[in-house]
């Protein structure tokens, strides 16, 4: 498993953009407007028909970001995202099938975990890097500190229900590089085609937690 790959793209940015793509083109801008603002990777989820089309344009034709699939539950899905160009796969929880395909594929994992029991699950599998999902609810920066006293060689990537003004709680754990969440390309500036926002909410992401 390439858990190095994995904190490697973790350390891209504090934050990993979660998005929704309705197409392949809007996906393209809204990946443009990622990079002017300064952040350089993309999990593009899986939950529109759309997905795998945006992967591939983004991963053809703009430059200097790193582009993954998100909400990947099933080996069909892991295949087709990585065949689409995909550097990096996303669950929002366990999906043990579709480490095996990351695994067989030698591409950068990021399994989702909500409790104790679940990450226990991920680290006995050699998962050094998690994502808490969905963050807010399972207790955000308090239950992470718990997490991390037992599985001190673990890195979280809390995602859901996380905004602008709080991601910096997160970022201020030593066991948090960063931070998911799809505050930066809200559904209304993707329909209205406002790249301009999205840009201004990634120059904004880009400077989270001082790094
Ligand atoms: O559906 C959940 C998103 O992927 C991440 O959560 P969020 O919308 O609360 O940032
Ligand atoms: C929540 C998330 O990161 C995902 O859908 O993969």
């Amino acid at each position: 498993m390439r858990y190095d790959a994995t904190r490697e793209v973790m350390a891209i940015a504090p934050v990993i953009p979660v998005v929704v793509v309705p197409d392949a083109a809007s996906g393209v801008a809204i990946a443009r407007a990622l990079v002017t603002g300064g952040i350089r990777v993309i999990e593009v989820t899986l939950r529109t028909a759309a997905g795998p089309a945006a992967i591939e344009a983004i991963a053809e034709r703009v430059d200097g970001i790193c582009v993954g699939a998100g909400t990947v539950w099933t080996p069909a899905q892991a295949q087709q995202a990585i065949d689409a160009g995909a550097e990096f796969l996303v669950s929002p929880g366990i999906a043990d099938a579709v480490n095996a395909v990351a695994q067989s594929r030698d591409i950068a994992y990021l399994p989702g975990a909500q409790t104790v029991s679940e990450i226990a699950h991920l680290a006995r599998q050699g998962a050094t890097a998690t994502k808490l999902f969905p963050a807010s609810v399972v207790g955000g920066p308090a239950a992470i500190k718990a997490f991390a006293s037992v599985f001190p060689d673990v890195v979280f990537c809390p995602t859901g229900g996380i905004t602008e003004d709080t991601a910096a709680d997160y970022l201020a754990l030593d066991c948090v590089p960063c931070v998911g969440g799809s505050w930066l390309v809200s559904a209304d500036a993707v329909e209205a085609g406002d790249w301009g926002a999205i840009r201004a909410a990634a120059e904004r992401a880009s400077v989270l937690g001082d790094r």
